[in-house]
């Protein structure tokens, strides 16, 4: 028996996975020391006591899935991807793990961790190159293709515009894409993007909702791709070619898997990672052509009063709630996620502090201006929001997000139900200050 439990050991200490045992509550028993060295990380404490309580933060749908799995044995969930940080573009990939839950009986859960930021790499960059031989060999019935001057006006038409789009020459020609995007899905600095990045790497490519002339909306891949040109060639001259393909159908067939893995399981909006991985691609976006970005991370004030007066139930139909409130009044360009608890966030592209400020102020008042519904209660509660804009200084999304939760943080202090900024013009000493009172307004 002991020879077993030596061997035992013996193995735990050299898989290449990290394993942890723990009961159903999260308090761990044995852990591994690869698996101490991945969740190190997320200790706020220097230890690791409870494996529900290290991960709340980063993944907080993991304590539900093992409280919901009524089974008195067998796999709780699979492969399910945790972020733990956002990366730095070109210096520092995003951390990523993945986590397999197993429940062994009554008392005891085993979860398998392993270091996937290597293989989320690699995926998003097969994803690329495949998302681009589809747009170029597939659907020759179901894409229209228009060339673009070089500030992305149409320039030249074709039937296969119409099919797709149903507009006519005369109400496409001398255009500027944005007339194919719904109203908030895309800005200008966003085109601008798009032609730069497709001189950069030969295409730029992505996913959204496009507008037909009589106002309803379709799913597209678009690719804009720069046209052949000889060197000598003046500037003005300079040209684009853009498919827009009608991916509708593909898009429903994946859909309730990419919203598994993009989505908070309790309000359905983007999740911690699928915000990060947002955020990333903006900053990138930002360190090529700097214009505004700001961060909003929004609070919900005495949350832990509102769960112990009315029930944990009512404290989730106030998240969903809140999350629904935020989401309702943001632009589609823009992205609200639940960071994790009681805390939301909002990303939003050519924004500047003033702008950033209004939305904030628009959720404050639209939340403290409502009643939620939950059994026979109506529950009324406030935010704090904490606002944070771009500025050179910043060197990636964890620093931006650190000046708008310590912004939060100052409006907790201000006695709630407010907001407080900063912006980002000389962050980094502020930052690396042994958290002195945070600084706002
Ligand atoms: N109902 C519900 N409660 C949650 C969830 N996630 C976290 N919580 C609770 O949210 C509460 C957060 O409490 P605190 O961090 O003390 O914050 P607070 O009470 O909002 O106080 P302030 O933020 O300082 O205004 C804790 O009691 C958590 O258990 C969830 O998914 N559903």
């Amino acid at each position: 028996m002991e020879e077993e439990y030596e061997a035992l050991l013996q193995f735990l200490y050299l898989v290449p996975v990290g394993v942890v045992q723990f009961a159903p509550d999260g308090t761990i028993g044995m852990l591994n020391p690869l698996c101490a060295q991945l969740l190190m990380p997320l200790s706020s404490h220097g230890g690791l006591d409870n494996l529900f309580d290290a991960l709340e933060q980063v993944a907080p749908e993991l304590r539900n899935m093992a409280n919901n799995f009524m089974a008195t044995h067998g796999t709780i969930c699979e492969g399910q991807r945790v972020q733990l940080s956002a990366g730095i573009p070109g210096k520092m990939d995003a951390r990523m793990l993945s986590v397999s839950l197993f429940r062994l009986d009554g008392k005891r859960l085993m979860a398998v961790i392993t270091d996937i930021t290597q293989v989320v790499k690699r995926e998003r960059q097969l994803k690329q190159s495949e998302a681009w031989f589809n747009a170029v060999l597939t659907g020759v019935t179901d894409y229209a293709l228009m060339s673009l001057d070089k500030s992305g006006r149409v320039e030249a038409w074709n039937q296969s515009i119409a099919r797709v789009t149903g507009h006519t020459e005369r109400t496409v020609t001398g255009c500027e894409l944005t007339l194919f995007f719904s109203p908030g899905s895309i800005t200008s600095d966003r085109v601008a993007d798009r032609l730069r990045e497709a001189d950069a790497n030969g295409w730029s490519l992505d996913n959204g909702w496009c507008v037909r002339a009589d106002g309803s909306r379709f799913w597209a891949n678009t690719m804009i791709a720069p046209l052949a040109r000889d060197d000598d060639m003046p500037e003005e001259e300079k040209g684009y070619a853009l498919i827009v393909r009608d991916i509708t159908d593909k898009r429903e067939a994946g859909d309730s898997v990419m919203r598994a893995s993009a989505c908070d399981f309790l309000t359905g909006i983007a999740n911690r990672r699928t915000f990060f991985e947002a955020a990333e691609l903006e900053l990138e976006r930002w360190r090529r052509f700097p214009r505004p970005l700001s961060l909003i991370a929004i609070d919900a004030d005495f949350f832990k009063n509102i769960n112990d007066t009315w029930g944990h139930a009512a404290g989730d139909d106030v998240l969903r709630n809140l999350a629904l409130t935020l989401a309702a009044n943001v632009r589609e360009i823009d992205v609200v996620a639940r960071m994790g608890g009681e805390e939301f966030a909002a990303l939003l592209p050519s924004t500047d502090l003033d702008g950033a400020l209004r939305l904030a102020e628009r959720f404050r008042v639209a939340v403290e201006g409502q009643r939620v519904r939950s059994g026979n209660d109506e529950i009324g509660y406030t935010v704090s929001i904490g606002v944070a804009s771009m500025g050179p200084g910043i060197t990636g999304v964890d620093q931006l997000m650190k000046l708008a939760d310590r912004s939060l943080y100052a409006a907790k202090k201000a006695g709630r139900n407010c907001i407080r900024h900063q912006h980002a013009d000389h962050p980094l000493p502020a930052l690396q200050a042994a958290a002195p009172e945070p600084a706002s307004d």
